[in-house]
């Protein structure tokens, strides 16, 4: 007989969760290999950046008080004295009426204030010297990137647990990291229940369906910066569930499954977390869609008991299995990102608990507009494929009018927020 679940909130699911969390430990891997990991280590500039006065141009390094009254009717003549590339250092120090050719990046020569672009002067040659004409001034500095205008040494760049992107792999090759402190990445096990389901490769059966959470999930956890393991099916049999989680669960920091855990004759999930003695957190929350989602903790590490309809049991993944994972990888904001949004169209249905819509944004103008995308039904797997937010409709007993404002949590945002 189904027993009588009581549903809790989300801020109850999520302190409830968050005292099984772990820190997670650092690893050192490649500059190349950093790309989507999290840093487990400030970063501190070494240096100025850029590390000395550079010609931004190819040009000529001058001194601006020679050419303070060049004008086009007022030719005034430097003679050039040295050629410097990117990487030359020049040995020469101008004299009055004396410039420096030099190229995109190399330092400027002690004693030139000012860089005139090529393209702007006439060269001449005379009596085997090579001069400049100059027909317009320059400001003393014009045409100098200076050192430590970019970065200033000692200044923290960046925190542990941000996630590098190419422009955070620029900084650390900058500075001289070809090895790099990144967290550890939360080894998350997936297995799908369901006799009903199929390998992906499998033909079709009636009453078959191909298992597609499994995939989904694997994509949530390493869109989350966690490695998956993906542990594939079992059938809706108690004996093989329970063997195979048992196995699991000393090879992974958290095990997640789909299906099964609702009130139905074949889900045995419920059973599986008594014969496991796994303490139960959770087995329904104050939500829509997932609101079957099942939290259990079995020796400190968590259990997660997600639905198996698809979008369900994405949402849940979303709500409470991102954050946790972004927590390992040392994110101080581990939740998903909320903005607020305009609702683009009414939502007439009601339920008591929050509701998840998947949605997609848009711009209207200046304003950010929201929309339902798809069926909102627990069973659908469209919507999916097409979202890229979660609507948040409280619960209550009124519907939604179009122009309403509204949060939304951001699927695809990389910065997080500190909560939902
Ligand atoms: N009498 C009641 N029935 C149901 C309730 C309830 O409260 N009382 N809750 C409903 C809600 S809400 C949900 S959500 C589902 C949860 O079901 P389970 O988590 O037990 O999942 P299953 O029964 O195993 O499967 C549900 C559905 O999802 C399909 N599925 C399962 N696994 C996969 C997979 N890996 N890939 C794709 N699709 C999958 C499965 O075939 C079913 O159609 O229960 C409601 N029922
Ligand atoms: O637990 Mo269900 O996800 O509301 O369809
Ligand atoms: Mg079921």
């Amino acid at each position: 007989m189904a027993s009588f679940r009581k549903p809790i909130h989300i801020e109850t699911v999520i302190e409830k969760i968050w005292k099984y969390r772990k820190s997670g430990e650092n690893e050192t891997v490649g500059l190349k290999d950093t790309l989507g990991r999290f840093l487990g280590e400030d970063i501190i500039a070494t240096t100025d950046i850029p590390r000395f006065n550079k010609s931004p141009y190819d040009g000529f390094a001058l001194r601006a008080i020679d050419i303070k009254e060049a004008t086009s009717d007022n030719i005034v003549e430097l003679m050039v004295i040295d050629c410097i590339g990117a990487g030359m250092i020049s040995e020469k120090r101008v004299q009055p009426f004396e410039a420096i050719r030099i190229m995109t990046g190399a330092q400027l020569p002690d004693g030139c204030d000012a860089v005139m672009m090529l393209e702007l002067v006439k060269e001449i040659t005379k009596d085997g010297a090579v001069y400049i004409q100059v027909k317009k001034s320059l400001k003393q500095g014009e045409n100098i990137s200076f050192k430590g205008e970019d970065i200033v040494n000692g200044k923290k760049l960046l925190e542990a647990g941000i996630k590098v992107n190419p422009g955070i792999q620029s900084i650390l090759a900058t500075f001289g990291y070809s090895q790099v402190e990144v967290k550890r990445q939360p080894v998350i096990g997936v297995f799908a229940t369901g006799s009903e389901l199929l390998d992906v490769e499998d033909h079709l059966a009636p009453g078959k369906i191909r298992n597609s959470n499994s995939y989904m999930l694997c994509g949530q956890i390493e869109r989350s910066g966690g490695k998956a393991i993906h542990y594939g099916l079992i059938p809706d049999s108690l004996e093989k569930v329970y063997h195979s989680i048992n196995r699991a669960i000393e090879e992974v920091d958290i095990l997640v499954t789909t299906g099964g855990v609702s009130v139905g004759d074949f889900d045995y999930m419920p059973i599986i977390y008594e014969k496991l003695h796994a303490n139960v957190l959770c087995n329904k929350i104050a939500m829509r869609p997932g609101s079957v989602t099942t939290v259990a903790e079995v020796n400190g590490k968590l259990l997660f008991g997600l639905s198996g309809n698809p979008s369900a049991c994405y949402v849940g993944f979303e709500l409470f299995l991102r954050p946790l994972i972004r927590d390992m990888l040392g994110s101080k904001k581990p939740f998903a990102k909320k903005v607020k949004a305009v609702l683009g169209t009414d939502f007439p249905k009601v339920n008591p608990f929050t509701r998840f819509v998947r949605s997609k944004l848009y711009f209207q103008n200046t304003k950010l507009i929201v929309k339902p995308i798809g069926l909102d039904k627990s069973g659908v797997i469209y919507s999916l494929a097409l979202a890229d937010c979660l609507l948040v409709l409280p619960g209550g007993s009124r519907g939604f009018q179009a122009g309403m404002e509204v949060d939304v949590l951001l699927l695809e945002d990389q910065e997080g927020g500190e909560k939902y």
